[in-house]
């Protein structure tokens, strides 16, 4: 038995090539199973997508471009997309098998992450992003129904729907509003610092339990964020170090933004990440 998956570049693969498991979640566009591949017994997770959902929303290029984005992609912290096929119906894609679920399930269970699991989470998070703008790619649509943990409890982006690809700045109204970066709110061009703003959002709910600027409606969150109207809850109580990380983050001038080098270097990551990046509770 392998311990890899038996990846092939040239190799065409095809329904009969899996067993089929237990579903593991449903998507918008389709759903997800744990998958066997029959040769390796290499265990994946298979993600079927209905072409007349993508036909019907106009999303093949966009799919395409997820699809190639994320199969270029080789980092611990970036789910792996081993490879794709496709029938008459169906799209399915072989991705890498994320036994922990969703962080999100993980953070509405505890209500909050502890600072050593949030710090580490934060690192995995840094680093993949760090390699992921070397490749040129911004994610925009971090959040954390789209971060995924292994069986060791190494945390996995996944979902690249709404990334790009390209050095240039961007001009795409996208992604979820509370974790929305300013210039995203006001449509204004953005580069990779959107990605280190949506760092210090999530390690404010890491934390804290809520994303800083949620409120009623998408207007105030809107208003809030055009303020960066940031305050910190006496509970839980959450160290000074992380506070002040979460305060070099979300700073309205991106340029001034804390960079990933930096945040890698701040005292809290230091004393709290698991260099390992692995996570039990
Ligand atoms: N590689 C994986 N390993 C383990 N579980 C997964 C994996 N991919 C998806 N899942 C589970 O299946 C669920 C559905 O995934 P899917 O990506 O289709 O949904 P989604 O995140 O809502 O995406 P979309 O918005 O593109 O439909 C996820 O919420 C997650 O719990």
């Amino acid at each position: 038995m392998s311990s890899q998956f038996q990846e092939k570049p040239e190799r065409r693969w095809s329904l009969q090539d899996f067993e089929i498991g237990k579903p593991l979640g449903k998507g918008k566009f389709g759903r997800v199973y744990v998958a066997r591949e029959v040769k390796s017994k290499y265990v994946v997770a298979l993600k079927v997508i209905f072409k007349e959902q993508i036909e019907k929303y106009r999303l093949h290029h966009q799919l395409r471009r997820e699809m190639e984005i994320q199969a270029s992609l080789r980092h611990p912290n970036v789910l792996r997309l081993y490879g794709w096929f496709h029938d008459a119906e169906r799209i399915f894609l072989i991705l890498e098998y994320a036994y922990g679920g969703e962080l999100y399930g993980e953070l509405r269970k505890t209500g909050h992450l502890s600072e050593n699991q949030a710090a580490t989470y934060i690192a995995s998070l840094t680093q993949a992003l760090a390699y992921c703008h070397e490749k040129h790619v911004i994610h925009r649509d971090i959040k954390p129904e789209n971060l995924l943990l292994d069986h060791e409890g190494r945390l996995k982006i996944a979902d690249f729907g709404w990334s790009v690809q390209s050095s240039s700045k961007r001009h795409t109204m996208c992604g979820t509003l509370d974790y929305l970066a300013p210039e995203m709110v006001e449509n204004k061009a953005h580069d990779y610092a959107v990605d280190n703003w949506t760092l210090g959002i999530l390690c404010y709910e890491f934390l804290y339990g809520a994303p800083p600027f949620e409120a009623e409606s998408q207007r105030d969150t809107f208003k809030r964020i055009m303020k960066v109207d940031l305050s910190f809850p006496s509970t839980p109580h959450v160290s000074a170090e992380a506070r002040n990380l979460i305060s070099l983050l979300l700073v309205k001038d991106s340029s001034k933004r804390l960079s990933l080098q930096k945040i890698m270097e701040h005292p809290w990551i230091i004393e709290n990440a698991n260099p390992t990046g692995t996570c039990k509770k």
